[in-house]
C-alpha cells in the first residue's frame, strides 16, 4: 500500500505490519429529530493506519462528518465500536473522550474559529498551555509557513492564512492524528492549495495520520487511500498507485 512504500523508501527496511490508528467496526448513527429518525451512517467498518493520508469522500449528507466526529470524540455512535490504537472509544466515559480530544486529535473545519481578539500566535498558545506534550508555537507556525505573521491578529490575515493558523493550532498538540472537515471549502483554488500543501506537509514530515473530508474528487488525488462514503455507507476504498504532489492539483 502506498503508506507503506512511502515508509519503505525512508528506512529501507522490510514492509511490516501496518498499525492500525483507528478501527470502526459496523458503526450506526441514528439521529433522533422529534418523531423523526434521520440514519447518517449504516453499518460502517473501516481501518485508518499510522502515518496515511486519507480522503473521505462523497456527496452532501453522505455521513462524512458524522464519521470523522465520531472517530474524533466529539459524537458517539449509536451502535457498533470504535477503537483507537487499543482503546474502546465507544467505552470510554466522558472523562477519557476529553484527554483524547485533547491529547490526541487535532481537528481543524471549514471555518476557522479563530479568536479574533488574539494573535496568531496566542491563538495557538492557548493549545500548547493544555496540551501534554505540544511544540513550540512559533515552530508550529513555521510548519504552516506563517512564522513571520505570528504577531498579527486574524482580521490582518487572508482566509487561507487564517486556516493555516487553524492548522497550526491542531498540530502544536503533537496529536497522532488530524482530521480534517473540508479544510478548503470556503477557499478559492489557489489558496486551498496552498493549505493542503501543509495538511500534506504535516502528514509527511510529522507522520501524523492524517484524513481530510471532502466533496472533490480531484483533492482525493493526493491522498494514500480513498474512502468513499455514500448514503452512510463505505462504497469504494482506492489505494492511489500513483499520489500526486499537492502542487499539482487543479479543479
Ligand atoms: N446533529 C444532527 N441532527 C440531525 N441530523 C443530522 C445531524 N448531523 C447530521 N445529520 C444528518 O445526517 C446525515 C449525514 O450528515 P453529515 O453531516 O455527516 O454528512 P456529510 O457527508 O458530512 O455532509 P456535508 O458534505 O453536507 O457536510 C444527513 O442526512 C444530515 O442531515
Amino acid at each position: 500500500m502506498a503508506y507503506h512504500r512511502k515508509k519503505n523508501r525512508l528506512t529501507n527496511t522490510k514492509p511490516d505490519t501496518p498499525t492500525a490508528v483507528f478501527r470502526a467496526v459496523d458503526v450506526t448513527k441514528v439521529y433522533q429529530m422529534g418523531e423523526v429518525s434521520v440514519p447518517a451512517l449504516r453499518g460502517v467498518s473501516l481501518e485508518l493506519f499510522e502515518g496515511e493520508f486519507v480522503v473521505l469522500l462523497g456527496a452532501s449528507g453522505s455521513g462524512k462528518s458524522t464519521l470523522l466526529n465520531i472517530l474524533g470524540g466529539l459524537d458517539v455512535p449509536t451502535s457498533g465500536t470504535v477503537y483507537y490504537l487499543d482503546d474502546d472509544l465507544t467505552a470510554s466515559d466522558p472523562a477519557v473522550l476529553t484527554r483524547y480530544r485533547r491529547d490526541s486529535v487535532g481537528f481543524v473545519f471549514q471555518f476557522y474559529n479563530l479568536i479574533p481578539s488574539l494573535t496568531a500566535r496566542e491563538n495557538v498558545e492557548l493549545i500548547t498551555e493544555i496540551a501534554e506534550s505540544p511544540m513550540r508555537a512559533l515552530d508550529a507556525l513555521e510548519l504552516v509557513g506563517l512564522k513571520e505573521r505570528a504577531d498579527h491578529f486574524p482580521a490582518q490575515l487572508s482566509g487561507g492564512e487564517q486556516q493555516r493558523v487553524a492548522i497550526a493550532r491542531a498540530i502544536a498538540k503533537n496529536p497522532k492524528v488530524l482530521l480534517c472537515d473540508e479544510p478548503t471549502g470556503a477557499l478559492d483554488v489557489k489558496t486551498g492549495i496552498v493549505v493542503l500543501e501543509a495538511i500534506s506537509r504535516i502528514n509527511q514530515e510529522l507522520g501524523t495520520t492524517t484524513a481530510v473530508i471532502t466533496h472533490n474528487a480531484e483533492i482525493a488525488r493526493i491522498a494514500d487511500r480513498v474512502i468513499s462514503l455514500s448514503d452512510g455507507q463505505i462504497g469504494d476504498v482506492k489505494v492511489n498507485e500513483t499520489k500526486l504532489d499537492v502542487s499539482e492539483l487543479a479543479w
